[in-house]
């Protein structure tokens, strides 16, 4: 018995589950969850001083490895000024001007307190801007558990078996009409047909909720032609993949632009932070400069801001996501070679510092439906024989696996020699 496990039952008493979001839990991969009690660099410590080489890196934002001594020191700098305002601050200023300037799609920002809130607010905003109703989304894209998104969702959602969860209103669902993702086709043929009543297409353009699923070629280029075509607002969800796959996210890497675009992890460096942004034309819709409401007491909160910034300043440093992109990809063929020796069918995706691994019969991984016929029972017992091996991987095969700064090339090597023996266990 564990610390961990002790802790868990503790949990369970006053919080739902034990956890205070579903995929802590392990559900899919079953056992207790392990209860974490620092975290730094590329490594977690457990309550049973039990240390992981780590590649959930917070679902995200640790792209600088936990910790970062510089992101610490201007926010413990920040925060004798005051932990918040509600009020406006001059960093909100420094931080809205650094993401216009990186982002060339993105004239005006708004800073919110989540992800969830960011692409809430932008379909709000579509739908205000456009006078429609109808959203599109796709199956296995997660954006946040906000009514209208957590329709055939992702992540967690998915995890557990409930999609489309109890409580969304039918009206909103209704409105919702969810596509395949990765089917350009299909995308058209809805367009063809409704296209006028569509306010809004929104999509990870690298997905990480269904695990990790690149868009396929001409796919997202298809979404920008039939938002044009047809006037509706195309909303890339860049939460996960925004300053992850490439300094100017993932419509830098592919060289699509959106309407607007939703940010969260990476920008605030580990603080609760998200943000949406895009054409002046459109965000000058947004309270108190038009008519579509959003507030937010803590918006723009002043840790969350200077961990942000120190955290964008630092992956701005030339060669960062080459570094980052290079070691993913070591890891990612150290574990096909791993894979392979050990005769298990098994496959990977990777863009820059995200990656996803397959225990498959098919070697390209691109659809929802691939990703949910692979060998769960294997990965199940992969999952806890890396646990066990001390490499802290995402608990479900729904979920994409993250790459820092911080991991070093032994760390990847230790990894890769670490699935090899689990490998051949399977
Ligand atoms: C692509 C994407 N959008 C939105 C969200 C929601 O962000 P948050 O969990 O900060 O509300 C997440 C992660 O949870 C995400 O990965
Ligand atoms: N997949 C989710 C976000 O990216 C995982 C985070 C969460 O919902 O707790």
């Amino acid at each position: 018995m564990s610390k961990s496990h002790d802790l868990f039952i503790a949990a369970q008493k006053h919080i739902p589950g034990g956890v205070n979001s579903p995929v802590r839990a392990f559900k899919s991969v079953g056992g207790d969850p392990v209860f974490f009690k620092a975290a730094k660099g590329a490594y977690l410590t457990d309550e049973d001083d039990k240390q992981y080489i780590d590649y959930v890196g917070s679902w995200g934002p640790a792209i600088l490895g936990h910790a970062h001594p510089e992101v610490i020191q201007a926010v413990q700098e920040r925060a004798v000024d005051g932990l918040s305002f509600g009020a406006p601050t001059k960093i909100e200023t420094t931080m809205a001007d650094l993401v216009c300037d990186l982002i060339p799609s993105i004239d005006m920002v708004r800073m919110v307190s989540s992800g969830t809130e960011a692409t809430m607010t932008a379909i709000r905003l579509a739908r205000g801007y456009t006078g429609r109703d109808k959203i599109v989304k796709f199956e296995g894209c997660y954006h946040g558990h906000s009514d209208s998104l957590l329709v055939k969702a992702g992540s967690g959602a998915l995890t557990l078996g409930v999609p489309s969860s109890p409580g969304v209103p039918k009206a909103l669902a209704e409105s919702t009409l969810t596509l395949t993702h990765n089917d350009a086709d299909e995308v058209r043929k809805v367009f063809s047909e409704i296209g006028d009543q569509i306010a809004c297409i929104i999509v990870e353009p690298v997905a990480g909720n269904m695990n990790c699923i690149p868009p396929e070629e001409g796919f997202l280029q298809t979404l920008r032609e039939v938002c044009d075509e047809h006037g509706s607002v195309l909303i890339f969800d860049e939460v996960m993949c925004g300053f992850r796959v490439h300094l100017q996210g993932a419509q830098g890497y592919y060289g699509i632009t959106p309407d607007l675009t939703t940010y969260g992890k990476v920008i605030g460096g580990g603080m609760p932070v998200g943000a949406f942004g895009g054409k002046k034309e459109i965000m000058s819709h947004i309270a108190p400069l038009g008519p579509v409401y959003q507030a937010g007491t803590l918006s723009g909160n002043p840790l969350a801001m200077a961990a942000g910034l120190k955290t964008l300043e630092l992956i701005s440093a030339s060669g960062f996501f080459e570094d980052l992109s290079a070691k993913t990809a070591k890891l990612c063929a150290g574990l096909q070679q791993a894979a392979d020796d050990a005769g298990i069918a098994f496959t990977t995706n990777q863009v820059g510092g995200m990656f996803g691994y397959f225990f498959s019969e098919e070697k390209n991984i691109s659809r929802f439906a691939q990703v949910a016929q692979g060998d769960m029972e294997r990965f199940k017992k992969f999952y806890h024989g890396m646990l066990n091996e001390g490499v802290y991987l995402a608990p479900s095969a729904f979920e994409a696996g993250f790459v820092s700064l911080a991991h070093s090339e032994e760390d990847i090597q230790a990894t890769i020699d670490a699935a090899a023996r689990v490998m051949k266990t399977l």
